[in-house]
């Protein structure tokens, strides 16, 4: 199976250097020309627990794709921000049959990735791996993690075309498992995301350290309950407690709990623009569509974006 990954930073490394171990056959595809071209000259390089190790795979500028490198699977990494141009250049890689695979951190993705593919081709959900860049071409690997992916339609095919992709995810170390209720295993996602990424990135820490705080729990509550209160809406049942309880298992220093989350990472260390407008910016506007206050997540999205203009973020 001849797997594409789009967007090979930091998660898409991970994945393709993960994949490509397992002895598949990877391409990467990104917008980075030194990124690429480092891949390219010195493979996919990466400290994977503590080990230098080094996978080969064929990487392309996303400009300038090789209509050869035609895929059966194609897994989406780029930021949120980039889904829609990244859909736009990967038209020569997508036939009829190729499969795309969407673990982007955020909510409602496939409404992008619809306008390009039909819907028995598409697969949702997310990750709970870690990962991070330390120069174009070189990653930086530790912790455990899991994958869970479902089909957007329902129906035989497709429901035995994810098992597949569940498997290969498996085979290759990736701990995926397939979620027959994927909304709500990408809104509790979400609520990790809605909590780390914004209030780590605005205090300049790593989870570990933001759970340490005395105000942590009460910031993490009142976040989960606007998430809660728009996921009803849309018949979603994301229990408060158990919610607060699992985003409270990333805080441990032992599994991933020195993760600096992902949005710390684009905008205090690279000075990139955030995903937050798909995380709690999307509680915001569906919020405000349902007659929901969402004051915690309205706030902390204008936080993140003062904080963009502030480190003139790009
Ligand atoms: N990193 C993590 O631990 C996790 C990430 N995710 C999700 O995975 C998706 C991909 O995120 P992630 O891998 O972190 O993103 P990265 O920022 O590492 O990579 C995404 C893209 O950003 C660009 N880029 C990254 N760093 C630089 C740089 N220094 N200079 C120039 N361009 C750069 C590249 O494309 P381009 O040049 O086209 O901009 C790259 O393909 C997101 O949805 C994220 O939320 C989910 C779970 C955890
Ligand atoms: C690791 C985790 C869960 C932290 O929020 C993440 O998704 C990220 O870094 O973006």
């Amino acid at each position: 199976m001849k797997i594409t990954i789009a967007g090979v930073g930091a998660m898409g490394g991970r994945y393709a250097l993960m994949l490509s171990r397992a002895g598949n056959d990877v391409d990467g595809i990104d917008g980075w020309a030194d990124n690429v071209n480092a891949i390219n000259e010195h493979g996919l390089q990466a400290n994977f627990d503590g080990e230098q190790v080094v996978a080969k795979i064929k990487a392309y500028e996303q400009t300038k794709i090789d209509p050869s490198a035609v895929a059966d699977l194609v897994i989406l990494f780029p930021k949120s921000m980039q889904l829609d141009g990244m859909m736009q250049s990967l038209k020569p890689v997508i036939t009829d049959h190729t499969k795309i695979l969407c673990l982007m951190n955020g909510i409602g993705h496939e409404e992008i990735i619809e306008k390009y593919v039909t819907r028995d081709n598409i697969f949702i959900g997310n990750t709970m791996w870690t990962a991070g860049m330390e120069g174009p071409g070189k990653l930086k690997l530790f912790g455990s993690g899991s994958v869970a992916l479902r089909n957007v339609e329902d129906g035989e095919a497709a429901t035995a075309a994810a098992k597949k992709i569940v498997k290969l995810l498996s085979d290759a170390g990736l701990n995926a498992e397939y979620s027959d209720n994927i909304l709500y295993t990408i809104y509790k996602k979400a609520t990790v995301n809605g909590t780390m990424n914004g209030l780590c990135t605005i205090l300049d820490c790593n989870m570990s350290e933001f759970g340490s705080t005395s105000t942590a729990e009460d910031m993490v509550v009142a976040i989960v309950k606007e998430f809660s209160a728009v996921a009803a809406k849309e018949g979603i049942d994301l229990n408060v407690p158990d919610t607060v309880d699992y985003i409270k298992t990333t805080w441990d220093p032992n599994t991933i709990g020195h993760h600096y989350p992902s949005m710390h990472q684009d905008l205090i260390t690279n000075h990139r623009l955030t995903e937050i407008d798909y995380i709690n910016g999307v509680i915001d506007r569906r919020g405000k569509k349902y007659g929901i206050p969402t004051p915690y997540c309205t706030f902390l999205t204008q936080l993140v974006h003062a904080k963009e203009q502030l480190l003139h973020a790009k």
